[in-house]
């Protein structure tokens, strides 16, 4: 059974609609990225997903029920991370996830998680004295308190910074790899898609343009590599799927007047900005 499995998913809202025919499928333990430009409709495809909102047309099983008709228990398997804690503001780290842990059958231990997210110095802290980037963290605790089958993620690490944004990729990497949790995280960071994705989902006005690997996905769409170099003071650049090569050739021809070579490699942004325009 797929994790979650959606096939012609449509959302309408009034006369507008937002997302076409939409499908995709992950595997246990796959952490699947969607990736678009603001208004493409991925948290409203994460929020179907949850529940949270009633899809139009289509149909949507995650962990093989409909979000539609999900209950407690089907509730109890999924993490949610939501930004709605901010008016727990008097309550303790600590004593806030050892409270919610209480709600699910086998939670993390409160001490453990917060370690986890790398919260400890703050554990008896008050929630409403922690930093933006602190409470995104605590955020994600919450969400996985209950040790979900399946996590959702969107755009996890805004505002972090880049000690906790390296910091969360390697929880994530390891709730995947270590604990088979599957994760839907949407973010609008490449790169960050790019090191924590299997997959990668591009949609843009509500349908998907592109699925793959990261590396699949730069190879088909963005393809060749750039390279640059001065002969003689001259600046050249030339795009090649065959950069190693071609820097070869160039020594050969020219040798040492060949200088200041660059090659950079093709990388999801070319990819992403080939598929949803580079204006945007
Ligand atoms: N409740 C609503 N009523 C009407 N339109 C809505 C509603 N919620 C979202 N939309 C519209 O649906 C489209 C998709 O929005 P959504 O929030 O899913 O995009 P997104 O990909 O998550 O964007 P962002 O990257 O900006 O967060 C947008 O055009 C938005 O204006």
């Amino acid at each position: 059974m797929e994790t979650i499995d959606v096939r012609g998913l449509r959302m309408r809202y009034g006369a507008t609609d937002v997302l076409h025919d939409v499908s995709f499928t992950t595997g246990s333990g796959e952490v699947l990225a969607l990736l678009g430009p603001n208004g493409a409709g991925k948290t409203t495809t994460i929020e179907i997903l949850e529940g949270f909102r009633i899809r139009s047309a289509g149909t949507v099983a995650v962990l093989g029920v409909d979000p539609a008709r999900g209950d407690e228990v089907w509730r109890a398997k999924l993490g949610v991370v939501l930004q709605s804690w901010r008016d727990h503001g008097k309550w303790r780290v600590r004593e806030l996830l050892a409270h919610l842990g209480r709600y699910y059958a086998d939670p993390w231990d409160a001490d453990e998680l917060i370690e986890l997210v790398g919260l400890s110095d703050r554990a008896d802290h008050k929630i409403k004295t922690l930093s933006g980037g602190q409470r995104r963290r605590l955020d994600v605790a919450i969400g996985i308190v209950g040790r979900p089958e399946l996590l959702f993620l969107d755009e996890p690490t805004t505002g972090f910074d880049p000690v906790a944004r390296h910091a969360f990729h390697a929880l994530v990497r390891r709730l995947a790899t270590e604990l088979h949790t599957t994760i839907l995280l949407t973010t609008h960071d490449l790169d960050e898609a790019s090191k924590l994705a299997d997959r990668i989902l591009i949609l843009a006005d509500g349908r998907v343009l592109a699925s793959g690997t990261p590396d699949e996905l730069t190879r088909q769409i963005a393809g060749r590599d750039e390279v640059r170099w001065r002969v003689g003071g001259t600046p050249y650049v030339e795009l090649t799927g065959e950069s190693t090569a071609f820097a070869r050739e160039l020594f050969t021809r020219y040798g040492e007047a060949v200088s200041d070579l660059e090659v950079r490699r093709a990388r999801l942004e070319d990819a992403y900005l080939a598929l949803v325009g580079g204006d945007r």
